[in-house]
C-alpha cells in the first residue's frame, strides 16, 4: 500500500485554445477537469496500474466536494479532510502546437487545527503501509519543514518516505532524511544553489543531495529522461517522445512507476521513464494505464554522456 499526502491539492482545468494571446480574449474549443496536485496524480497512476493506494487530501467549498467526488468515481480511495479554505483550481491553456502554459494558485491557508488534523489522518493511513508520499507546493502560512517532520514521523513507524516539494520544503525535508526525492531540473539547480545545465550537472547536484540527507534522488530532467542516485551509484536513462501531448503530470507518473517498481536501480528507473513517457503521450494530466505504457522505447545509457548539454 502506498499512501500520498497533498496538501494542497486542486481542480485542474485544462483549457484548448487556438491560439493563446496575451492580452486578449480567447475563446476556448474544449475543457477537461481533472482531480489535481501531485501526491493525488501519484495515487491515480497507481491506482490506474492495480498498486493499492490511498489518497489523503484537504477538501474545501464545492471545488473540494468535486474534488472528491471525481476521485471516488475514478475508484481511488480517498482520505479527505474538511478544511475551510476553498481547493484552488489550477488551469493549464494548451494550444494546437502543444505548447502548454500553467497558472496554479497558491491556495487558502490552512490552520494549525487543520494541519494537525491532516498530519494525524495521514500517520494513520500509513500505518503498515510500504510508502508515504508527500507532494506538491505547500498552502499559504504551512511551515516550510512540514515535510521534513512528516518524515522523521513516517521513518520512526518504519514507512519509507518519498518527497517531491520545491525550495524550502524540499531543503528542509532533505535535512530528514527521506528514502527518497524526487526533484525535476529547477528544483535540483535551486536546492544546490548552481545551474544545472548538463546531465553531469545533474549527478553531481544529487550527489549532493544524497550527502544532505537523502537517501535516492530520482531528478527528473523533462525530454532528457531521468537521473537516479542511489547507493548503488548512478543509473541514466531516457524514454524519447516524438509527439508530445502534455507534459502536465508527467513528473508524478515517473515517481509513482519507480515507486510500483520497488525504487532500487535501473529497473524502477525504467519503469518510472516508461510511465513518465506514457503520461506525455496523454492529454491533460491523465494517469497511463496498462496499455498505454511501452517499455521499449526506454534506454538505460551504460556509459552515459556526462558532458551532454540538457535541453534549454
Ligand atoms: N518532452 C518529453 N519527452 C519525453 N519524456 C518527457 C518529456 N517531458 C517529460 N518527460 C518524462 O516525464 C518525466 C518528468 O518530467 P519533468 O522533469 O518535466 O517532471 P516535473 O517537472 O516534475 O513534471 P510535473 O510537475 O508536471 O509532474 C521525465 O523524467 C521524462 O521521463
Ligand atoms: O502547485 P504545485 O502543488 O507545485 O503543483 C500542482 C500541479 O501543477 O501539479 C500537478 C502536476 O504535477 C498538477 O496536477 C497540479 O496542478
Amino acid at each position: 500500500m502506498i499512501v500520498t499526502l497533498t496538501l494542497n491539492p486542486s481542480l485542474d482545468r485544462t483549457i484548448d485554445v487556438d491560439r493563446l494571446v496575451k492580452g486578449t480574449m480567447t475563446r476556448a474549443r474544449s475543457v477537461r477537469i481533472d482531480p489535481g496536485g501531485k501526491g493525488v496524480n501519484v495515487s491515480r497512476a497507481l491506482l490506474a496500474n492495480r498498486v493499492p493506494t490511498v489518497a489523503v487530501v484537504t477538501s474545501g467549498g464545492a471545488d473540494g466536494e468535486q474534488l472528491v467526488r471525481l476521485l471516488e468515481g475514478d475508484g481511488i480511495a480517498v482520505h479527505a479532510v474538511p478544511v475551510a479554505g476553498r481547493t484552488r483550481s489550477n488551469v493549464t491553456i494548451v494550444e494546437p502546437d502543444g505548447v502548454v502554459t500553467k497558472l496554479n494558485e497558491p491556495g487558502e491557508p490552512l490552520s494549525r487545527e487543520e494541519l494537525d488534523a491532516v498530519a494525524d489522518v495521514v500517520l494513520d493511513e500509513a500505518e503498515g503501509a510500504s510508502w508515504a508520499v508527500t507532494c506538491g507546493s505547500l498552502p499559504p502560512g504551512v511551515p516550510a519543514d512540514i515535510y521534513a517532520r512528516l518524515c522523521e514521523f513516517f521513518t520512526s513507524a518504519g514507512v519509507r518516505v518519498a518527497v517531491d516539494a520545491s525550495g524550502p520544503a524540499l531543503l528542509a525535508a532533505v535535512g530528514a532524511g527521506p528514502h527518497l526525492v524526487k526533484p525535476n531540473r529547477d528544483e535540483l539547480a535551486e536546492a544546490v544553489g548552481r545551474p544545472v545545465a548538463s546531465v553531469g550537472d545533474a549527478v553531481e547536484a544529487a550527489r549532493e543531495l544524497r550527502e544532505r540527507g537523502a537517501g535516492t534522488v530520482l531528478a527528473s530532467l523533462g525530454a532528457d529522461g531521468a537521473v537516479l542516485v542511489d547507493e548503488d551509484g548512478v543509473t541514466i536513462g531516457t524514454a524519447p517522445v516524438s509527439e508530445p501531448r502534455s507534459t502536465v503530470g508527467a513528473g508524478d507518473a515517473l515517481l509513482a512507476g519507480f515507486l510500483a517498481a520497488g525504487a532500487r536501480g535501473a529497473p524502477a528507473l525504467a519503469e518510472g521513464l516508461a510511465w513518465g513517457a506514457a503520461a506525455v503521450r496523454l492529454p491533460a494530466s491523465r494517469m497511463p494505464r496498462p496499455d498505454d505504457i511501452r517499455r521499449d522505447i526506454v534506454r538505460i545509457d551504460a556509459r552515459p554522456d556526462l558532458g551532454r548539454s540538457l535541453i534549454a
